[in-house]
């Protein structure tokens, strides 16, 4: 159990962040997922494993998602980097994206989830963690319907609005979207189109939820 309750360490941040046991039982299946082969047996070697990473903007997606990668070596895919990296490389997407991302909205499914897609492809690795997707039930159904395949586990940083807010305020990277005006916006996104796909992958027994404490 010490063994266990250690492994969790890289995890958990300064600030203070603890996963809720939503199935006592199964408590720590998500770290077995994440450092033993076990995951791409139970499913017959026919897909990678897949982590969804959920949040609203500012809560620690990106953060604790380097940590994972750190410590336990998946391959990290930021739907948002990937969306950033398409407006730089100025493709035909890149006016729409923008516009969108300064809106705070959401892009459509089409095009995050083909640049998913080509990451994965062009990968060799068997365990993803995708940040920031599906943000919402239109994304998560497209992600299903495109890549024939489902997340093995969500996680999910449940932060109060005031903190991301702040983080986001102070996060410096020089983004067009960190401003108070979107922040609002993507505060509302999040939670008219994103909380129902969290709530999806509860009902559904995938969800690991971190929660915020001082
Ligand atoms: N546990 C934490 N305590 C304090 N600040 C944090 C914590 N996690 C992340 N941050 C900071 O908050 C900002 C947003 O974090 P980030 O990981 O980019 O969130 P997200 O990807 O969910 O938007 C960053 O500046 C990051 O350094
Ligand atoms: O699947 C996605 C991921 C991101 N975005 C857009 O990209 C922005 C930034 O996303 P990111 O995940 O980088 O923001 P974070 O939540 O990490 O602050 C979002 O507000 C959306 O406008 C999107 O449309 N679809
Ligand atoms: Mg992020």
């Amino acid at each position: 159990m010490w063994r266990r309750a250690a492994s969790l360490s890289p995890f958990i941040s300064s600030s203070g962040s603890l996963i809720r046991n939503h199935q006592t039982a199964y408590n720590f299946k998500i770290w077995e997922s994440f450092t033993t082969e076990i995951p791409t047996q139970v499913k017959g070697g026919k897909g990678p494993f897949i982590c969804f990473v959920l949040g609203g903007p500012g809560s620690g997606k990106g953060t604790q998602c380097a940590k994972i990668v750190k410590n336990y070596g998946l391959t990290h895919l930021s739907a948002g980097e990937l969306l950033r990296r398409e407006i730089a490389s100025n493709s035909e997407y890149g006016t729409t994206i923008l516009n969108t991302i300064k809106e705070g909205k959401i892009v459509p499914s089409e095009v995050t989830v083909s640049l998913i897609q080509k990451e994965m492809e062009s990968s060799d690795s068997k365990k993803f963690l995708i940040d920031g997707f599906p943000r919402s039930e239109e994304n998560r159904a497209a992600f299903e319907r495109i890549m024939g395949a489902e997340p093995d586990i969500v996680l999910f940083f449940d932060c109060p609005e005031e903190e991301m807010v702040n983080r986001v305020l102070n996060r410096n990277e020089g983004r067009v979207d960190d401003n108070i005006d979107t922040v609002r916006k993507r505060l509302q996104v999040f939670k008219a189109l994103n909380l129902p796909v969290i709530n999806y992958y509860a009902r559904r027994g995938k969800l690991y939820t971190v929660i915020f404490f001082f």
